[in-house]
């Protein structure tokens, strides 16, 4: 990202109407090129999401071995080196802004015979690594990180690596995928115990590619929990892969027609994997209309079109249980809150705290800033919402580095009297470099 700041001033707009598509899945575009770059064979990509944490990936798997090169017309193609054949980076594999890139390579490395270095912005050498060094290590590989488990990093994979059972210590995907990753190249059976169920992208993609996984659905001491084996000393084989449209990019857009009187909005091919719908049941459950059309599946995930037309929101008390299923959305919802009538109650959401910021307590000053009625709790927000009257507006807000608190606060703007700046729009084109033009061509 830019390292000059963008501040931006977003006002209120006109309904927000037509049709759109939001760009490709972040998380899945950065399996995609992992797992291409370790298949053997030509692996093509459609709709890869093209912001700067997945060319991060990229280039990180580049440095690896792997040919990834951009057709003319947006398709991508990966030449891989095969389970076991990446080489070792000559340089530090800078990984910028983004967790899913560095956690997820620390997992391939993991069972490497390589030596790797990892470097990142400031947000993202603040952000905790000890919960993938320490399953990693059980495994065999080696780690120098800075004090307190950050980037920079230096790690050593061991090969043949160990074979682990490990039960998630916190409901994360990214280590979650780091262990399964390392899984391929290691002999034997690693197994991923999840007590919480976390975006399944990893699960079905490395099974896409021909790797041997299965998922147990059993019953746990706290309840039912997940059982994810997979075989290791695995063979990729290349694949076509179509990226369906992002839910997280989606979010903000679903938001605004939610909140911008007059809307009425159709955004085409959306992931709706149920790892990853949380938004949707809760925006429906305040209320909000959102309709689910033409369902299918593209990609080997299910896909709808929506249809979202402004709604007069009401606060609701959001089931923790769903936090994982919405763990980027938080930031946005904590803006439908701030104009919805009552009281928007959230909890169990400690994992806000160690994203590119601390999301609960970044977004409550900057509502706050533009006149939101937030109380901050240890492991959530509650809002008092301003039944449908415009929020005041105000700025300029700080957004830390963080893509999401940026959009987040645009969309706040959308929906206030003055409306909202924003100190640096630079991080948004980490996720989602079309925002501010796609929010123009619709909110105009
Ligand atoms: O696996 C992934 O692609 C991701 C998992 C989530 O992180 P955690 O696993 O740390 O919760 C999410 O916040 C991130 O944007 C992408
Ligand atoms: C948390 C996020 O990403 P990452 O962990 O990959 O930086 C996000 O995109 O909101």
């Amino acid at each position: 990202m830019s390292e000059t700041p963008t501040p931006r001033r977003f006002t209120a707009s006109g309904p927000l109407r037509g049709t759109m598509r939001v760009p490709g899945d972040k998380s899945i575009s950065h399996r995609s090129l992992m797992l291409g770059a370790l298949a053997i064979g030509k692996t093509t990509i459609t709709g890869l999401l093209e912001g700067e944490d997945v060319l991060a990936t990229a280039a990180a798997m580049r440095a690896m071995g792997a040919t990834i090169e951009r057709g003319d017309d947006g398709t991508w193609t990966v030449h891989g080196v095969g389970v076991g054949g990446l080489l070792q980076p000559a340089q530090a594999l800078d990984m910028g802004n983004s967790g899913t890139s560095t956690r997820l390579l620390m997992g391939v490395v993991a069972s490497h015979g390589i030596t790797a270095s990892f470097t990142g912005d400031a947000s993202l050498s603040a952000r905790p690594m000890g919960r993938v060094i320490e399953p990693l290590s059980q495994m065999g590989a080696q780690f120098t990180p800075s004090p307190g488990g950050t980037l920079p990093l230096m790690m050593r994979g061991c090969l043949p690596a160990v074979p682990i059972t490990c039960r998630l210590p916190v409901a994360s995907a990214q280590v979650k995928s780091a262990i399964l990753l390392a899984g391929l190249n290691t002999p034997g059976i690693t197994t991923v115990i999840e007590p919480v169920a976390t975006r399944d992208h990893s699960e079905r993609m490395l099974k896409g590619f021909g790797a041997r996984l299965e998922v147990e659905e059993a019953e746990g001491a706290d309840g039912p929990e997940r059982i994810i084996r997979i075989h290791g000393d695995a063979d990729l084989v290349a694949q076509d892969i179509v990226v369906p449209g992002d839910p997280s990019s989606a979010a903000f857009f679903i938001v605004a027609a939610l909140i911008v009187p007059g809307s009425d909005l159709r955004i085409e091919n959306v992931g709706l994997n149920p790892t990853r719908a949380g938004l949707i049941d809760v925006l429906r459950e305040m209320g909000g209309q959102i309709d689910l059309l033409n369902p299918r599946e593209v990609g080997g995930e299910p896909v709808a079109d929506l249809r979202v037309r402004h709604s007069q929101l009401h606060g609701i008390t959001v089931d923790p249980a769903l936090a994982p299923s919405m763990i980027d959305e938080f930031p946005v919802l904590f803006v439908a809150a701030s104009v919805a009538t009552g009281q928007t109650v959230t909890s169990g959401l400690d994992e806000l705290r160690v994203k590119e910021s601390d999301r609960l307590s970044v977004m409550a000053t900057a509502l706050r800033a533009i006149g939101a009625s937030v109380e901050e709790r240890e492991d959530g927000l509650v809002i008092t919402g301003t039944g449908g009257t415009p929020l005041a507006g105000g700025g300029p807000v700080t957004t830390h580095l963080d893509h999401r608190i940026a959009m987040s606060m645009a969309i706040a703007g959308l929906a206030s009297t003055n409306g909202v700046s924003v100190d640096d729009t630079a991080p948004i084109a980490t996720s989602f470099p079309t925002f501010e033009k796609m929010l123009l061509e619709r909110a105009s």
